[in-house]
């Protein structure tokens, strides 16, 4: 690898960081949004355009990927990159919080975690060494640590159980990932909603000298304040020059708040799901194109949009395959999503180079309250 991944951050405003990070397929602009593609696909999208509405990195599952096809067949098969024709950064989650959210008969010992697939119910076994070996089966960019993350609410005892044992299957993914200059693998801070216990998580991650830090064990049902407070917590206690992910967040409002505390990464389902639910996401706030009230419109969504699927076709026709539940309904709604998170990111961007990150996100609020027309 020619390249070793870096960091660098270009702009502050407040605590808002505009940086970029430099590995050897690519840059990633920050703050970026990485769209899901769980299985190797960012449902309903060709990897072009993913790609044309700006995103630099996509997020790839451990977990689904090793069920099928299989990691081993995904390495055969050339990588993930290659299997699935995305030349750009991917980052894999490690699949510990798949494995609770979504596998049966799960159990959780020191060593790692079994379970039994969603899919067919065949047995299984993930450790923090066998997490990281998929990750570099489906050649990976960035590598997430194997990470127990705990539902809330919680007693502080079971939250301090589970960060405690992430710090050791953290100390345990970095000695199984080892040296690998072109990659990365990021630690995951876990702690839930206890200020103590998420302090700690942060300096045991930032003392073992990792590429990049996530924030995990959020966006599990708690109010957004608490997940706020907690960023307001956690971002100080972790190295100013790497890399901040908050892991599955989030809406629109979300990112605009979790920027303004120091997060640098950010992945969520909401606008490929919602996409294949009828809701679009605009820049006047959210149009559930399944109401009525849509029928007779001939408006696109957003005349402004450089998105053909904001600016192309009228909200009557978005209205009628949404209701048919033709497959484009759910292909344009998710193009249109994309390209409104990615340019929320790239408005952010700009807004933080100039330093007028504050401005600019109370206007983008603004937006949004004013709702659709
Ligand atoms: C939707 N909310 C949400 N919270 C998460 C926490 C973790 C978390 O604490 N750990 C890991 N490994 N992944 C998480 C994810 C998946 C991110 N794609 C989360 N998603």
């Amino acid at each position: 690898m020619a390249k070793p991944f870096s960091f660098k951050v270009l702009a502050i405003d407040g605590k808002a960081r505009r940086g970029v990070i430099d590995m050897p397929r690519g840059e990633i602009r920050t703050p970026a949004f990485m769209p899901v593609g769980t299985g190797g696909t960012v449902k309903t999208m060709y990897m072009d355009q993913v790609r044309g509405v700006g995103a630099d990195i996509i997020l790839g599952n451990t977990y689904h990927l090793m069920l099928r096809p299989g990691a081993e067949r995904v390495a055969r098969l050339g990588g993930l990159h290659e299997f699935a024709r995305w030349p750009h950064p991917i980052l894999t989650d490690s699949g510990g919080f798949q494995v609770m959210s979504l596998s049966k008969l799960r159990k959780l010992t020191e060593k790692g975690v079994t379970f039994r697939s969603h899919i067919d119910g065949a047995p299984y076994e993930m450790s923090p060494e066998r997490s990281i070996e998929i990750q570099g089966l489906l050649d990976s960019d960035i590598q997430m640590q194997l990470d127990e993350c705990t539902a809330l609410p919680a007693e502080m005892k079971e939250i301090e159980r589970a960060m405690e044992l992430s710090l050791r299957w953290a100390e345990r993914c970095k000695t199984a990932f080892g040296d690998q200059p072109g990659k990365a693998m990021f630690g995951i801070v876990q702690g839930g909603d206890n200020a103590a216990l998420r302090v700690r998580s942060a300096q045991a991650l930032s003392a073992m000298g990792l590429k990049g830090y996530a924030v995990g064990g959020l966006a599990v049902g708690e109010p957004q304040a608490v997940m706020l407070e907690m960023l307001d917590i956690t971002c100080p206690e972790l190295p100013a020059d790497k890399p901040r992910y908050l892991m599955g967040v989030g809406t629109p409002d979300d990112i605009l708040k979790s920027v303004a505390r120091g997060i640098d990464m950010f992945d969520c389902v909401m606008p490929t799901r919602a996409g294949r639910h009828g809701l679009a996401y605009t820049r006047r706030g959210k149009v559930n194109l399944r109401n009525a009230r849509h029928a007779d419109d001939p408006r696109p969504l957003d005349e402004e949009s450089d998105c053909p699927a904001a600016r192309d076709y009228s909200r009557a026709y978005l209205h009628h395959l949404v209701r048919s539940q033709e497959a484009l309904g759910a292909m344009l709604l998710t193009w249109n999503n994309l390209s409104y998170y990615q340019k929320l990111m790239q408005d952010i961007r700009a807004a933080i180079e100039t330093g007028s990150f504050e401005a600019r996100g109370a206007e983008i609020s603004e937006g949004w309250a004013r709702g659709d027309i």
